[in-house]
């Protein structure tokens, strides 16, 4: 496991008797770039900014490149923790150049200059703030935040005030600025795809705790509770029966834990979903006649609404090639992986 940067234990914050922040614990590694993604108002920026030092936590402990800077009796100032910041609208000095920008919190000589490069905006050193897009404004930020050479750069909603495009290929670029200059950091984003796309870890944040933490392929793929499967992407959840480490559902037989007995849910995506006469690639068994309610193409793919016998309803996610009819009797097999949780 690789060295901590940040070290977050069991922290708790309560405004006004209303708790945001409720018992959470979270770590990122040196050089991991993790994502803290969650529903509005389920206490992602007060859990930052209890790491950042701008809200004293009422319990637990915070840690920062192995020094305690949070807890019983510890207390050290924001600007003593050794972080950088982004914000979502960059906060740059209006009145000062990007050298200055960057020049500000005393960097050794030739970082501004190594920054500016490593987002690629040297030739904008003398600029103010007001000539530059969006986008270099964020980069800007981005540089001005590692200058410092910070144990951990903290970004919250970076890319929130910038339109669709320039988001996601600012976000690309951002991953990878951080990777470039090794640095640590915790990004905050109320969006699934950007955390799952960008991060090496993804947090997902339920009402002030951390439900589930893991590579994005680990908690899109096998989420440990139906929440979190149904806020990382679309999801149908069947019933079924578990024994002896099979869970068995109108669509077949599914490897289980062996600890679960009785009744469990299982999460289905549609695009682990196929439609055909043929169950192309599906193990047999995993598979049950169904008629198609409707569907819905989107170009790159469509999303067709599924009945089974006995009324159970999901959604396949397949290339828009087939035009499936509304009364169409088709055959679903089930191809992605499934999770089989016990009951919520
Ligand atoms: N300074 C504050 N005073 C009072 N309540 C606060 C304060 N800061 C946050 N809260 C409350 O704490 C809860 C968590 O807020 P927080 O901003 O941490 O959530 P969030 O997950 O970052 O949400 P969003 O994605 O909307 O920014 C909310 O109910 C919010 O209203």
């Amino acid at each position: 496991m690789r060295a901590s940067t940040i070290d977050a234990v069991d922290l708790e914050k309560a405004f006004g008797g209303h708790p945001a922040v409720a018992g959470a614990s979270l770590r990122v590694g040196s050089g991991e770039l993790v994502a803290l993604v969650g529903p509005s108002g389920s206490g992602k920026t007060t859990l930052l900014r209890l790491i950042a030092g701008f809200e004293v936590p009422d319990a637990g402990s915070v840690a920062i490149g192995g020094l305690a800077v949070a807890g019983e009796g510890v207390w050290v100032e924001p600007d003593k923790r050794r972080i950088g910041m982004v914000f979502q609208d960059g906060a740059l000095f209006p009145h000062l150049s990007v050298r200055a920008n960057l020049e500000f919190g005393g960097p050794r000589a030739g970082r501004v200059e190594e920054c500016l490069e490593l987002v690629g905006l040297a030739d904008r050193a003398g600029a103010f703030p007001h000539e530059l897009s969006g986008g270099e404004r964020q980069r800007i930020a981005l540089a001005r935040a590692l200058a410092t050479e910070p144990h951990v750069v903290l970004l919250d909603e970076p890319f929130a005030a910038l339109d669709e495009g320039l988001r996601a290929e600012l976000r690309e670029e951002v991953a990878g600025v951080l990777r470039a200059a090794g640095a640590s950091a915790l990004l905050v984003t109320h969006n699934q795809q950007e955390a799952l796309s960008l991060a090496d870890v993804v947090a997902v944040m339920r009402d002030g705790r951390i439900e589930q933490v893991g590579p994005p392929q680990t908690v899109y793929g096998d989420p440990a509770t139906r929440w979190v499967a149904e806020f990382l992407g679309d999801a149908d959840v069947v019933s079924g029966t578990a024994a002896d480490g099979v869970a068995e559902c109108p669509l077949g037989r599914f490897p289980a834990d062996t600890a679960l007995r009785g009744p469990v849910e299982i999460v289905l995506r549609p695009e682990g979903l196929v439609i055909g006469p043929d169950e192309a690639g599906a193990p047999p068994g995993n598979a049950a006649e169904a008629v198609v309610l409707g569907r819905s193409y989107f170009g790159h793919d469509q999303l067709v609404r599924l009945e089974l016998a006995g009324g159970l309803r999901l959604r396949s996610r397949n290339p828009g090639s087939a035009a499936w009819r509304t009364g169409d009797r088709v055959r679903v097999a089930v191809r992605g992986p499934v999770t089989v949780l016990g009951p919520s």
